[in-house]
């Protein structure tokens, strides 16, 4: 099936593949036999809770960089030019919203898992649901993980797809196992600055075989791939600022916000200064993945886009043809297609990683230990570490799922999350700024959001309306004669011509508001229902659960006024009599020491049972 004249790897290149392989090992071994010896649920999955914000940080970025982004992003850009980057403008309030609203209000309820909160705040079921929502975006989305660089280096080098998604499956499974949250965390730093390596090596490598930095401009300007800031507010148009700075808003609040592989990073951290602080060093280090991504594109684009590769690029394994290009240029200078080999891999290894830890660990704490309260420490450890084998061995069949499929993998990975992540964003966002919201409406807030994005979802693959233009000729048109390009543009403005109405309009809404459409949906459906079954009142509500935020923006109004619209007391007014707030995890959120092993979690697990007992008798008061 090989189309392509083959890259061979040579010794070194097997070499460095192996090194990024046992490196990944070593780590996870040491943390098997170092610090707790990974005897505790708290260690396993929450890393002691004692993490620095450095490492939390890398691995932060790591958890949703994968080799579809290493792959897809310049496959994007030499396809469609540079307005992908616009979604950058969308990581400013991605993180800024996550960094203050949704870490304070996570860390100071001192969860393990992000849909405890689903919980305390609303009830059991909802929780549940949270989890299984949350399960399911999970393990579609590590099949893409896994498949994707097996694929694309199975393609260009010969390299047996199977033996490579089992290497990095079992290899994975294996460190996730032994070393838990802290290999996990220390493994993802290891591993993106592999990441980095290999995309500035082909970076480097490309612009000198350009000829320069002046060169590579004037190609890719010509060729027509420095896009312009696209204002059209049409939202079935695939990528224009509104998409990708709006829509990916929601996208990344429903990775950074409320997605468990990352609250689980934020919860491990030793303060919640150190959490807050670790999410604002995501920006930084977000924009450089996404610069050397785009980047690269451009590189290749100026590199090949003259030798007429482009009918490579119809193919459907698109992607694939990125990954040629990069063993082509990198072709003889040893040890660097091994680099980006290993960067691949690193990319896929560290999400993988990422998604098998939390998956063990909302298993183990939303549906196995609420069943099993008399269970001991070392059982539910170990009970965790056979989840996180049972996760490895599942991600090896879904890798043979998405084996079937054929779209862009950076466009498939991110409708995953848009589908299934923007509706649970938005039971969450029910949840923290709706205080009258109830569990009746987040339960058929959530289906309904779900429904809303799997129709519009399924529908664009059924409709094949993905809202993708042909892409921008010139790179062909260099080749061509005159009167082909004619042609070619003429059949451009029949296309834009001929839009879409009706269902096929709705199907065909640009991929990068799914998140927003979902999250919506459940708000609205949430609050409706809520008001026709009897909204929640703010006494009934337990405490440290809810963001003011109807009441932050209406900051100008009076104080008797602004309670009676939106029933929420401001933090920090509300009479301590009144509630058991949960002060005694307040104050060990001040301290800049761990809390002390043994009591901590007898602590959460009372004050939990507490607000729990509480909403019981609120529920029955309704
Ligand atoms: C999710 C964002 C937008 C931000 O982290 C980016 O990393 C991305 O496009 N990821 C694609 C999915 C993946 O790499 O697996
Ligand atoms: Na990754």
């Amino acid at each position: 099936m090989d189309p392509y004249d083959q890259k061979h790897f040579t010794v070194v290149d097997y070499v460095i593949f192996a090194i990024l392989l046992a490196a990944s090992l070593g780590i996870g071994l040491y943390y098997a036999l170092s610090g707790g010896r990974q005897r505790t649920t708290q260690e396993f999955l929450m890393a002691d809770r004692s993490m620095h914000c450095l490492p939390v940080s890398l691995s932060l970025i790591a958890s949703f960089q994968s080799a579809v982004a290493i792959i897809g992003v310049p496959a994007e850009i030499y396809t469609h030019g540079t307005q992908y980057w616009f979604i950058g403008c969308a990581y400013i309030l991605g993180l800024l919203i996550p960094a203050h609203v949704f870490i304070p209000l996570m860390y100071r309820l001192r969860l393990s898992s992000a849909y405890q909160y689903l919980e305390l705040r609303f009830s059991k079921a909802v929780r549940i649901c949270g989890t299984l929502t949350f399960i399911f975006q999970m393990v579609i989305y590590m099949g893409v993980c896994v498949y994707t660089p097996a694929f694309a280096v199975n393609t260009v080098t010969g390299f047996e797809l199977w033996a490579a998604v089992l290497a990095t499956g079992l290899v994975c499974t294996l460190y996730t196992a032994m070393g838990g949250l802290k290999a996990v965390i220390w493994t993802d730093v290891f591993q993106t600055l592999v990441m980095f390596a290999g995309q500035l090596a082909v970076i480097v490598v490309g612009v000198q075989q350009t000829g320069g930095v002046s060169e590579v401009w004037s190609k890719v300007w010509e060729g027509n791939r420095i896009s312009g800031l696209d204002l059209n507010p049409d939202p079935t148009e695939r990528h224009t600022f509104w998409t990708l700075g709006l829509g990916g808003v929601f996208l990344m609040l429903s990775l950074y916000g409320v997605n468990q592989a990352q609250v689980q990073r934020y919860l491990s951290a030793r303060t919640e200064r150190e959490a807050v602080r670790s999410c604002y060093m995501v920006f930084p280090s977000l924009q450089l993945a996404l610069a050397l991504s785009c980047v690269m594109g451009l590189v290749m684009f100026a590199r090949y886009c003259g030798e007429n590769h482009s009918e490579k690029l119809g193919t459907a394994s698109r992607d694939a043809v990125v990954l040629y290009f990069v063993m082509d240029m990198l072709q003889g200078l040893p040890g660097l297609p091994g680099l980006f080999v290993a960067c691949l891999f690193s990319a896929a290894l560290s999400t993988i990683s990422s998604a098998f830890n939390s998956l063990a660990t909302v298993t183990m704490e939303d549906l196995i230990k609420p069943h099993f309260s008399t269970m001991t420490e070392a059982k539910a450890t170990l009970i965790s570490k056979a989840l996180a084998i049972f996760y490895g061995l599942l991600c090896l069949a879904m890798a043979y799922v998405t084996h079937l499929m054929a779209e862009s993998v950076l466009q498939v990975a991110l409708k995953i999350f848009g589908m299934v992540g923007g509706p649970l964003l938005g039971v969450f966002c029910l949840g923290m700024f709706f205080p009258w919201a109830n569990s009746t409406g987040a339960l058929a807030g959530l289906g309904a959001g779900l429904a809303m994005a799997f129709w519009v979802g399924i529908g664009s693959i059924l409709t094949r309306s993905s809202g993708a233009k042909p892409p921008p000729p010139s790179c062909t048109a260099t080749l061509l004669s005159g009167n082909t390009t004619t042609i070619i543009q003429t059949a451009l403005s029949n296309a834009t011509l001929s839009r879409p109405t009706g269902l096929k309009r709705f199907y065909s809404l640009s991929y990068m508001w799914y998140s927003g459409l979902g999250c919506f949906t459940v708000v609205l459906t949430g609050l409706i229902i809520s008001f026709l079954t009897g909204p929640m009142k703010e006494e009934e509500v337990t405490p440290g659960t809810i963001y003011p935020l109807l009441g932050n923006l209406l900051f100008f109004l009076p104080e008797h006024l602004k309670q009676k619209l939106c029933c929420v007391t401001p933090l920090g007014q509300r009479p301590s009599t009144q509630h058991r707030t949960p002060s005694r995890h307040k104050q060990s959120n001040g301290l800049a020491v761990p809390p002390e092993e043994g009591t901590s979690q007898d602590e959460t697990d009372s004050f939990l049972a507490n607000s729990h007992t509480a909403f019981v008798e609120h529920e029955t008061a309704v």
